[in-house]
Order: C-alpha cells, then sequence, then structure tokens
C-alpha cells in the first residue's frame, strides 16, 4: 500500500496528492478574520479563568488556622486551584485547533481545554478534545459524518491564527463550496499532520492533540473496562495513544482516578524523559511515571546486567528459587542449646526448634508474619520445660542417688535431692544410669507446684529474653527482601542450595560480586520476596493507624489534664480567658506530629508498594519478563489496564513472544486486541530497509504502512570500523551531509560506542552540538527503544544482530527511529537480512 493509500486508509478524504510543501502552503481563506476574532476571545476567557485561579489559589493559601476539617477543605481547595492553574496555563499553546460545523447548524470549537462563557447560560465557548461532542473532530469521514458537514482545522502561533483547512463531509456541500476550495481544503487537513510529522524532533516528545487519528482515537476512548492491548509497529503513535489515553481517563473517570491514580510504565529513564512533557502539556499532573527498576519504592536500580542473567532472573522459576531461599534462612540448630531463666538453666533441643518452624510454615503465612506463630510454639515450649524443672513433683522410682545427683545438677534444683528422698522425682534407670527422668504422668501434673499465674509470667519473662530473641533471630529472623537477595546472588553456595535444579551455567548467571548495585532484572525479585516474607504496606499502614489512635489518645489526656488544672486555675478569673483547650482540640494537636497530610495522591501512591492503581499504562510492554508481569499484575488488582507494544521489537531475552502467552495467567483471554497499522515516523525509504529485516524476525508480522514517502535515500557507507580514522572521517562526511537543526543518533552497541566516543574529530562535534541547533549524541543501541531521532546512523548493523540473542530485534528498533533519514555504516558485511536493499 503507498502512503497515499495508508492516508485514505486512516480517513481522510484526499483528493489530491499533493507533498507536505503544497500541503503547507497557505491560501488566505475568507474566514480568516472572524476566526481571529474568536481566537482572541478564547484566550481572553483563558486569561480570566486563570487569574481566578491564581487569586483563589493564593486566598486559600493565605487562609490560617481553623479546625481540623476546615484544615483539610483547605488543602482540597489548594489542590483544585493548582490543578486547573497548570490546565489553563498547559492550554496556552494551541489553545483552539479544531471547529465541527453539523448539519443541524451548530458550530463548536474544540481546543486543550473545554471553556465557557461567564454569561448567565455559561456558554460553551470551547470544547474540551476529550468531551464526547469534540469526537466526531476525530472520527467523522464522508462515509461516516456524524452529524458533521464541515472540519475545520485551525493552526495557531500563540494567539494568532496562521492557517486554515477545511475538511467537507458533505458531497453537496463540498460542491457547492466550489471546486478549488474543496481540492486545496482537503489537502490541507492532511497538511496539518504531515507538518506535524515532518517537524525538527528535540529530545522531549509533543502531544498531538490536534492531529489524534481515527484508529488511534479509537484506542484513546476505548470503554472496555479491562486489558487491552495495543500492538502496533514502530512509529504507530502507540507510545502517543497510550499518554493521551491516560489524558482521556483522567479526564473522563476524574473522580476514581483522582483518588487511585495512574501508573505509566516505561523502558527505561531516558524513555521516561522524553514522554515526561506530554501529559503535563496537556493539563495531567496526577500520574506516576516509572520504569520496572524504580518501581519498588526506596529501590534504584542502576546496575546493568548480562542478558543471560536477564533471562535467568526473568524466568518464572524464580518464584520457587526465591521461595527456598527464604526456606533456607528458617534454621535449626543443631545441638541442644542452654539459656538462663531466673537461674534455672532451660534446655532448647533441635526437636524444639524444629517443631516451632514446622507449625510456623503451617500457618501457611508470609515469612515476616509467621514469625509470630515460631515465637509462640517456642515460647509455650519453654515454658513447659520451665514448669517441668521448677514446678513439677518428680518421682523416683529407680536409680542409684549418685546418677539422680548427677542430674539434680541439671535441673539446677535445690531441693532435688530432697525431691529424691521424699519419692518426688520419677527417674528411669537403665543398667545402672540415669536413662531419662520422665514427667510423671497425669498425676504429676496435677501436682505442679506453679500456678497459671506464674507459668505466664515465666512466659513473659522469656519474651523479653535478650539471649533468647538473638537465637530467634538466627532460626527465623525478620528479613528484609532486598537484604535477602543480595544474600543470595552473592554467595555460590546460596545460589547452589536455592536453584538446585537449575544447570551450573544458569547458577553461574545469577551469581555477583558482594555490594554490587541492584539491575532492573532484580527488582521483580525484590518484589517477589516482598510477597513471600510479607513486607506489607497494608499491615504498615494498620500500624500506623494504630500509632494515630494512640497519639490521639495522648492528646486527649493531654487536654483533659489541662482542662481539669485550667478548671482550677480560672476558676475566679476572667472566663474569656483563652486557654489551650479552646483552641486546639486533640486531632489538631495529633495531627502536627503527621507529615503525610500533604502527600498527593501520585506521591503516596509512588511510595507505597502495595497500591491498588486505578489505571496501569505500561508503554514497550513486549519488554516484560514474566517475573516483571507479577509485579505489575500486582499494581492493578481490578485489571484495567492499557498494554502498549510491538513483539517484533523485543530486546528483553526473557520478553514477551506473544501476548496471549504473557497475559493467560492473570485474565485468561479476557483481553482486547487492538492494532494500529499506519507508521507516522519513518518515511518508505526507510521502512522498506527495516521491512527486509522484519521478515527474517517473524514472517508473520505485517509492517505498518509508512504515512510519508521520504525525501532521501538511505545511506550505505562501507568503512573498516578497527580504522578509527576512517570511521570518523566517514562519520564527518554523514554528520556533515544530514539537514542542520536537527537531531542524530549514532546508534551502535554498547562496546562500538564506546570506541565511537573517543574519535577526535566525532568528540568535538558532540561536545559542541546543541538542542537549538540539533542535537548529535552516540546512543547504545540498547537504549534508544521508544525514542526518536530526525537523523540515525547505524554504525556495524552485524555488530548489532551478532550482540545478543535479541540482536535481529534490536537493530530494527535502531533502524525505524528516523524521521527524515538513515545512513548504515557496515564493515564489509551488510546482515543478509537487510542485503536486499544494500
Ligand atoms: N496522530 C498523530 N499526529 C501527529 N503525530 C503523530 C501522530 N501519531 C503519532 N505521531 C508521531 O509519530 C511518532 C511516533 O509515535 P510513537 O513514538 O508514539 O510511536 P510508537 O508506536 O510508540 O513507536 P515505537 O514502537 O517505535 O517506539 C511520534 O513523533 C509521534 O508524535
Amino acid at each position: 500500500m503507498s502512503a497515499v493509500e495508508a492516508r485514505e486508509h486512516v480517513g481522510w478524504i484526499v483528493t489530491s496528492t499533493s507533498d507536505v510543501e503544497e500541503a503547507q502552503h497557505t491560501l488566505t481563506h475568507p474566514d480568516l478574520p472572524s476566526e481571529q476574532n474568536y481566537m482572541e476571545r478564547l484566550y481572553d476567557r483563558l486569561e480570566d479563568l486563570k487569574s481566578t485561579a491564581r487569586r483563589r489559589l493564593d486566598e486559600a493559601h493565605s487562609a490560617g488556622g481553623g479546625t481540623p476539617q476546615a484544615r483539610s477543605e483547605r488543602e482540597s481547595y489548594i489542590r483544585l486551584y493548582t490543578q486547573e492553574l497548570a490546565t489553563y496555563r498547559a492550554a496556552n499553546m494551541g489553545l483552539c485547533f479544531g471547529r465541527l460545523d453539523a448539519t443541524d447548524g451548530s458550530t463548536n470549537y474544540v481546543g486543550r481545554v473545554g471553556l465557557r462563557d461567564d454569561d448567565a447560560e455559561l456558554t460553551p465557548l470551547l470544547l474540551d478534545w476529550r468531551s464526547d461532542l469534540s469526537r466526531p473532530f476525530y472520527l467523522a469521514t464522508a462515509a461516516r459524518p456524524e452529524g458533521i458537514e464541515r472540519r475545520r482545522h485551525i493552526r495557531s502561533h500563540g494567539r494568532k491564527v496562521v492557517e486554515i483547512n477545511d475538511e467537507y463531509l458533505d458531497a453537496d456541500l463540498a460542491a457547492r463550496s466550489g471546486a478549488k476550495e474543496l481540492d486545496t481544503a482537503d489537502v490541507a487537513g492532511e497538511g496539518a499532520l504531515l507538518e506535524a510529522l515532518d517537524r525538527a524532533r528535540t529530545g522531549h516528545m509533543t502531544d498531538v492533540v490536534a492531529t489524534i487519528q481515527r484508529e488511534q482515537d479509537e484506542i484513546i476512548r476505548n470503554q472496555h473496562r479491562g486489558v487491552i492491548v495495543v500492538q502496533g509497529g514502530p512509529g504507530t503513535g502507540k507510545t502517543a495513544v497510550a499518554l493521551h489515553r491516560a489524558a482521556y481517563l483522567l479526564y473522563t473517570f476524574r473522580e476514581k482516578l483522582d483518588r487511585s491514580g495512574v501508573l505509566i510504565l516505561g523502558p527505561n529513564s531516558t524513555f521516561l524523559d522524553y514522554i515526561a512533557r506530554v501529559l503535563p502539556s496537556l493539563g495531567e499532573s496526577g500520574v506516576v511515571l516509572r520504569t520496572i527498576g524504580d518501581l519498588y519504592p526506596g529501590i534504584e536500580a542502576v546496575g546493568s546486567e548480562h542478558e543471560h542473567a536477564e533471562e535467568v532472573k526473568g524466568s518464572e522459576d524464580m518464584v520457587e528459587i526465591l521461595k527456598r531461599a527464604v526456606k533456607n534462612r528458617q534454621s535449626s540448630p543443631s545441638q541442644r542449646t542452654k539459656i538462663s531463666v531466673d537461674g534455672v538453666s532451660l534446655e532448647i533441643t533441635p526437636a524444639m526448634v524444629r517443631k516451632a518452624r514446622g507449625r510456623a510454615r503451617m500457618s501457611r503465612k508470609p515469612h515476616n508474619r509467621a514469625r509470630p506463630a515460631f515465637v509462640d510454639v517456642l515460647l509455650d515450649q519453654l515454658t513447659d520445660v520451665y514448669a517441668d524443672v521448677v514446678g513439677r513433683p518428680l518421682h523416683v522410682t529407680a536409680g542409684d542417688a549418685e546418677s539422680v545427683a548427677r542430674e539434680a545438677a541439671l535441673f539446677s534444683d535445690p531441693d532435688f535431692d530432697a525431691a529424691v528422698d521424699s519419692g518426688l522425682v520419677d527417674v528411669v534407670a537403665e543398667g545402672g544410669q540415669v536413662a531419662r527422668i520422665d514427667e510423671g504422668g497425669p498425676e504429676a501434673l496435677e501436682r505442679n507446684l506453679l500456678t497459671a499465674d506464674d507459668l505466664a509470667n515465666v512466659r513473659n519473662e522469656l519474651e523479653d529474653h535478650d539471649e533468647l530473641a538473638e537465637l530467634i533471630d538466627q532460626w527465623w529472623p525478620i528479613l528484609a527482601p532486598e537484604d535477602v537477595l543480595a544474600d543470595l546472588l552473592s554467595s555460590r553456595e546460596s545460589i547452589a542450595s536455592a536453584a538446585s535444579d537449575y544447570v551450573e551455567e544458569d547458577q553461574q548467571a545469577l551469581f555477583r560480586a558482594d555490594g554490587h548495585s541492584f539491575t532492573p532484572a532484580d527488582v521483580p525479585l525484590i518484589d517477589e520476596l516482598a510477597e513471600i516474607l510479607g513486607v506489607d504496606s497494608e499491615a504498615e499502614r494498620e500500624e500506623e493507624e494504630r500509632a494515630w489512635q494512640e497519639q490521639l489518645r495522648q492528646a486527649e489526656e493531654a487536654l483533659e489534664i489541662l482542662q481539669g488544672s485550667a478548671n482550677m486555675e480560672f476558676e475566679d478569673t476572667d472566663s474569656e480567658i483563652l486557654a489551650a483547650y479552646d483552641i486546639v482540640d486533640a486531632e489538631a494537636l495529633a495531627r502536627r506530629n503527621r507529615a503525610d497530610s500533604d502527600l498527593t495522591v501520585a506521591e503516596r501512591a509512588a511510595a507505597d508498594r502495595t497500591w491498588a492503581f486505578g489505571h496501569v499504562i505500561v508503554d514497550e510492554a513486549q519488554e516484560l519478563s514474566p517475573m516483571a508481569w507479577r509485579m505489575v499484575m500486582r499494581r492493578s488488582p481490578n485489571r484495567w489496564m492499557t498494554l502498549v507494544g510491538d513483539i517484533a521489537q523485543t530486546s528483553n531475552p526473557a520478553g514477551v513472544d506473544t501476548w496471549g502467552q504473557a497475559l493467560s495467567p492473570y485474565v485468561e483471554d479476557r483481553w482486547q486486541l487492538c492494532e494500529l497499522t499506519v507508521n507516522y515516523r519513518t518515511p518508505a525509504t526507510i521502512t522498506a530497509v527495516a521491512d527486509n529485516l522484519l521478515r527474517s524476525i517473524n514472517e508473520t508480522i505485517s509492517s505498518p504502512r509508512p504515512v510519508r514517502e521520504g525525501r532521501y535515500p538511505v545511506g550505505w557507507h562501507d568503512v573498516e570500523l578497527e580504522d578509527s580514522d576512517a570511521v570518523d572521517a566517514t562519520l564527518m562526511s554523514i554528520l556533515s551531509s544530514l539537514e542542520q537543526g536537527r537531531s542524530t543518533a549514532i546508534v551502535a552497541t554498547a562496546q562500538r560506542c564506546a570506541q565511537l566516543s573517543r574519535l577526535p574529530e566525532l568528540n568535538s562535534i558532540l561536545s559542541a552540538s546543541t538542542e537549538e541547533a540539533g542535537l548529535i549524541q552516540v546512543e547504545d543501541v540498547r537504549r534508544v527503544k521508544g525514542l526518536e531521532f530526525d537523523h540515525v546512523v547505524v554504525v556495524g548493523p552485524d555488530e548489532i544482530t551478532g550482540g545478543s540473542i535479541q540482536g535481529m530485534q534490536d537493530l530494527y528498533v535502531a533502524l525505524t527511529r528516523a524521521t527524515q533519514q538513515l545512513h548504515i555504516v557496515f564493515d564489509g558485511v551488510v546482515p543478509v537480512e537487510l542485503a536486499a536493499n544494500g
């Protein structure tokens, strides 16, 4: 399908095949003055609303004191006006970009934000692009006009309207408007998009709200309340769609999502930085942006990983290995241990510890939360031992006096001899030696000299027993997930024990030296361990709530005391005198110590491992390993998710091969697949080369249709890569041939990047480049996922394909990053997969 056919596919009425230059040619539209007036009116109204929000915000800030209720109301107002102000500020650029003329004669303007007049009827002046009434702006076609007869695209610079293009959805009206006007207008609607696509790229993505296409809009507004998967090739706008969907959902389900938050996960921090401005430019700030590497609160995974380790750690087998690693920390002694309580020596046998461990395991609670069971069973047994030793009358039936005396020492009971003499001790002797001392049976128990209170006291004493506490910490320690993982990965013995069924090579892959920082592949393991251990924010919250109630009780007590003494002090004095209890209530007093009350939902959600997000969006979702899916699914108990990705671009060896396989453990087949089929980034000249490679990766995946033909052929350069001078000279020659003022990425394997960054000529160009003049960067091929540049120079394609298990996919990603020009620098051999075009 040609670029023009692709444009028809996305729903434009194309009556001419003119290119970008022609589309940009602006005819003076007869409505330009009236549209300029309307634009002025909109901006004036926006200014009014901004100053009102600013004034209200100032008032809310300066209002002091008040009851806790007033304080919390004030905080809500501050949040509300801050958000309003951010929305109005964000709407400043390109405030209005469309107009819809309906067949019933009504007219609506479409823009970044909804505006109403301040008349009595609050007449709508501008529709928010996300409102239902705005939908035909994105969806209406000649075949399905949705009650619209004309769609107008308005381009402006600041307040100045610079271009108006009309699309007629009604043939009669188009004819009445005159054929010439119709042709030009129809092409110009397309021109708005082509102009946007042709624009020089900075290091940051921009929103596409004025030019969202039909198939994209259908996904953005998809009402399915479960999992939707957005599959699309490179440049089809998956990221754009994901971000606009977040803005749409926050607008449409504001109340619910304001409370629960939206999480957007991206592949790496460079990518998050690249997309970070899109949502604020749409007026949305309450979204948590994270990578898998920083999704676990308090952990920042910056280490790098060998891909074999990435594969092993990503496999779901790790769940069992981690469980074993935790089990291995639940130990029992190999010998009897003695502790002394009130001068009484108590013996703890391995069997007693094993019994406690068995009971704790049987509780089926996570490790840390099973510890109380372990402690309980151990203390019960020790209390019994104490009772046996101290309180229970014993009965001697046999044995010689000497042996009995030796046993007496064991019991540290000064009255033991007396007990033997009086026949209270039951010693069983064999062969002239004491074989064992029986508990004495039910009658003896009945005669136990310790009361229930005595035993309770003994138990309390055992609870506070330092030596015993240390032993318990050895046998059933409280564990932190990051410590368990660090200990496991840095000990070959621990790995061998926990992963005994792994082959040597896989065990090796897990090992790393002590003190190594965590990698992104470690983070899902830490999260899994947090589950196995029971590191639970819910429990922490309960604990916090208990602490809060305690603070409140203490504050009430303090105020009561104050009140009591005030009654005495002020008995005969002026009743008008204000006492502390008049102006501070218990809650306000207690609240002074509470620091977290001002946190936003996004801040609280980001800090809480167990936060249940209202909606979760995953970009480049094909990169998630089975372990990472487990982690992400925990954040989305309601399974309302938008997963965006392209399985042809999977570079994680543990990543997704098929969506069904990745999702079935969580939602079986209850997920919806939406596909994007048009490539907005890469022109056809570049796509042709990438398509050759795609066929080698997966024959069944069809490549998206490019919307632009492209002005430049792909450049091929045969250079000996080990000859640094030659490489330097080639790169210089390529860079000087590129259109200036545009961004350029030189993409290679990490190893080759290290060589490139030492090339003298290139280095001086790199350090002198600026964003304004067109940034030039050297980028590791593993870091360019999701990004785009005007020009891309791929160095050493065969090194990229041979450099990793997913090398072909990495090269495919690299080839599809350019919006304008692609150059390929190879060393004698062009990978066969590209050769058709070499
Ligand atoms: N409707 C649109 N109007 C204008 N620009 C668009 C539109 N859709 C996509 N684009 C632009 O096309 C480019 C590619 O979009 P995006 O990065 O979202 O694609 P992607 O499918 O996520 O690509 P990849 O999988 O390769 O990372 C971006 O510059 C984006 O702004």
